[in-house]
């Protein structure tokens, strides 16, 4: 597939120093939906107000569409949607009055008949006609992004689309997302979520502190992050495992009363009905067990050792 996007050794410093993006180069292919994973602060808004021309590089160029996002700022904006974290939408317009508006703002003629499809594919056509105060909080978002594809754009950047949202929403804003893919938009969006990204990405780019640590197919993203721990709490300390139990990938927690199973949760088998089945046999009585996800945090520590 062809790159829509390449940024190239991309670095922002924003006044006052902070450098908020270090060396950034990136290959965004033409219909993918590339996720870009990052805790706060890690420079995910950043690095698409420069892609988007909203802030300016200190340094690095960026080509979207085979334009200039500076010398070219024109065309290069208007193959792109943007669908921003905050909800600023006027309240007292209409939906198809605020998405219709957007449209003008690119140069494009009025076209009612691109607003309607793009109402319709987000199901807010039956709510054309109301003030946007009126609807809930997710369709709000809907608008947002009914906006930012109002000019037809062949890329669409969602800047942590479901941030806040609940859990029935999250699924919802998915389909569109995919319904959208289907339709051949190359698609960015941010996240702190690994979920999100497993569930929608094509590639997952991670992103902390300013650098891209890595940019690979979700797939073997996922098999590297897949690690799950089982804490299993027993009624009585043990000091030592039993022999029985070697052949596990079991450890003695801090207190003894809690031992500590990890699993890949991508493999076939996780071994745990095994484990729970030799742990009674080797007559140790279970008070309670959990499973954690190694966290974003841990994750990155992971992959900034394997980077560096
Ligand atoms: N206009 C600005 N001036 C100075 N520093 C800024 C500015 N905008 C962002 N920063 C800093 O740059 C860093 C990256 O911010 P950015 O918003 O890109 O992160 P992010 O990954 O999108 O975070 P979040 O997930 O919280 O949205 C942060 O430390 C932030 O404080």
């Amino acid at each position: 597939m062809a790159s829509i996007i390449s940024v190239s050794d991309l670095s922002k410093v924003y006044e006052g120093g902070f450098q908020a993006l270090k060396n950034v180069s990136l290959e965004i292919k033409e219909g993918e939906i590339l996720a870009l994973l990052g805790p706060n602060g890690a420079g995910k808004t950043t690095l698409i107000s420069t892609i988007c021309g909203i802030t300016l590089p200190t340094s690095g160029t960026i080509s979207v569409g085979g334009f200039d996002s500076q010398d070219d700022f024109r065309n290069a904006r208007a193959l792109i949607g943007l669908v921003p974290q905050e909800i600023t939408i006027e309240p007292f317009e209409t939906v198809f009055n605020t998405v219709s508006f957007s449209r003008g703002l690119f140069g494009k003629n009025r076209n009612n008949a691109v607003i309607e499809k793009v109402l319709r594919s987000l199901s807010l056509w039956d709510k054309k006609d109301n003030q946007i105060r009126t609807l809930s909080g997710g369709m709000k978002r809907r608008v947002l992004i009914a906006k930012a594809l109002s000019h037809e754009p062949r890329i669409l950047f969602l800047d942590e689309p479901t941030a806040g949202v609940d859990v029935e929403l999250r699924k919802d804003m998915w389909e569109v997302v995919r319904q959208l893919r289907a339709e051949g938009v190359t698609i960015i969006l941010t996240t702190h979520y690994i979920e999100e990204a497993e569930e929608m990405a094509d590639r997952v780019g991670v992103i902390n502190h300013g650098e891209i640590l890595l940019v690979e197919d979700k797939q073997a993203l996922m098999q590297k992050l897949g690690q799950k721990q089982l804490q299993i709490e027993l009624q009585e300390p043990v000091e030592k495992l039993p022999e029985s139990l070697s052949g596990y990938r079991l450890t003695v927690g801090e207190p003894k009363t809690q031992l500590h199973y990890s699993y890949e949760t991508t493999g076939e088998r996780t071994g745990i009905t095994a484990l729970l089945a030799d742990l009674a046999n080797a007559g140790l009585r279970l008070k309670d067990i959990e499973t954690r996800q190694s966290s974003l945090e841990e994750i990155f520590v992971n992959l900034v050792k394997e980077n560096r």
